[in-house]
């Protein structure tokens, strides 16, 4: 990849992205999101650099989470924006097959099987991974799923385990506090094995101590696997602390992108937080 991206843009805080979208390992160009009169994303061009930790920051109804559903395919950008993932164009690939390719994602508003266990929960979207569509699970099913099975247990626990989720294995979700509700979700998405996580706030509604464990896991996951993190999150000292770059959208539009450092002192920055000018 370029190996720019974390130094500033030489078009400073309110340019563009620092290489084109299309080289990056998740990218967009001219994204813009409408649902009737509202435009909740507007013409965002995007680039994310292998490994890097990128924050996405606004108030309330400033387009992040449309955003990042555009990104993974749950929303279609209006006509011209495109999405790549990987260097590759993947506008038009369901999320399901943009999931297959690298891209993972957690949910704000969690989306785990209340009833079921830790592990059924995990286990589920493994089995996604492998089964597609028909045609492959009867080939699942004709020729060695037997095999593959004992291969996701395998993944599953190991990712229970990276986790600290293992105790809580047969727990069942409604059972367990927010906190590791939360964990399981991450859990979920990386049972996908992605080369980037979307995570939207992932943070949201936890405590001082539950909120310290999920970023030292991210931190880890960053650190330790590489991974390229997109992070939707409200707490700017969180945001400040893990993130090598920072986004700000303001009604659908970014207004500046950089180092947090830079970002958070940007006096249009202070105006969107504080109202003050
Ligand atoms: N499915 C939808 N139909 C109509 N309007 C929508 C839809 N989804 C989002 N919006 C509108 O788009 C705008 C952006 O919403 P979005 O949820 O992306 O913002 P956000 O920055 O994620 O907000 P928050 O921080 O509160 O989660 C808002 O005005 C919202 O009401």
């Amino acid at each position: 990849m370029s190996g720019q991206s974390v130094s500033q843009s030489s078009a400073g805080i309110r340019g563009g992205p620092q290489f084109p979208p299309e080289e990056a390992v998740l990218g967009c160009r001219n994204v813009t999101k409408t649902f009737g009169a509202i435009t909740a994303v507007d013409d965002v061009s995007l680039a994310i650099d292998e490994g890097e930790w990128v924050s996405i920051v606004g108030p309330n109804g400033a387009g992040k989470t449309t955003l990042l559903n555009v990104l993974n395919g749950f929303y279609d950008p209006d006509t011209g924006g495109e999405i790549f993932l990987n260097g590759e164009n993947v506008t038009s690939d369901p999320s399901y097959k943009r999931a297959r390719k690298g891209l993972g994602r957690t949910f704000q508003g969690l989306e785990l099987f209340e009833e079921e266990d830790v592990l059924e929960n995990v286990m589920t979207v493994r089995a996604v991974k492998e089964r597609p569509n028909l045609l492959s699970a009867l080939l699942f099913y004709v020729a060695g799923g037997r095999k593959v099975e004992v291969e996701n247990m395998r993944r599953v626990e190991e990712i229970l385990d990276y986790l600290e989720l293992w105790e809580y294995r047969h727990s069942t979700i409604g059972s367990l506090p927010l906190g590791i509700q939360r964990r399981v979700d991450l859990a979920r998405s990386l049972a996908l094995e992605p080369d980037v996580l979307l995570l939207d706030e992932a943070m949201s509604g936890l405590t001082f101590d539950e909120k310290y464990d999920m970023v030292r896991f991210l931190a880890d996951l960053h650190e330790k696997e590489g991974m390229t993190m997109v992070m939707i999150e409200h707490d700017l000292e969180v945001v400040t602390d893990v993130s090598e770059r920072m986004v700000v959208l303001d009604q659908g539009a970014i207004i500046a992108r950089g180092r947090p450092e830079a970002v958070v002192d940007d006096p249009e920055v202070q105006r969107i937080y504080t109202g003050v000018e």
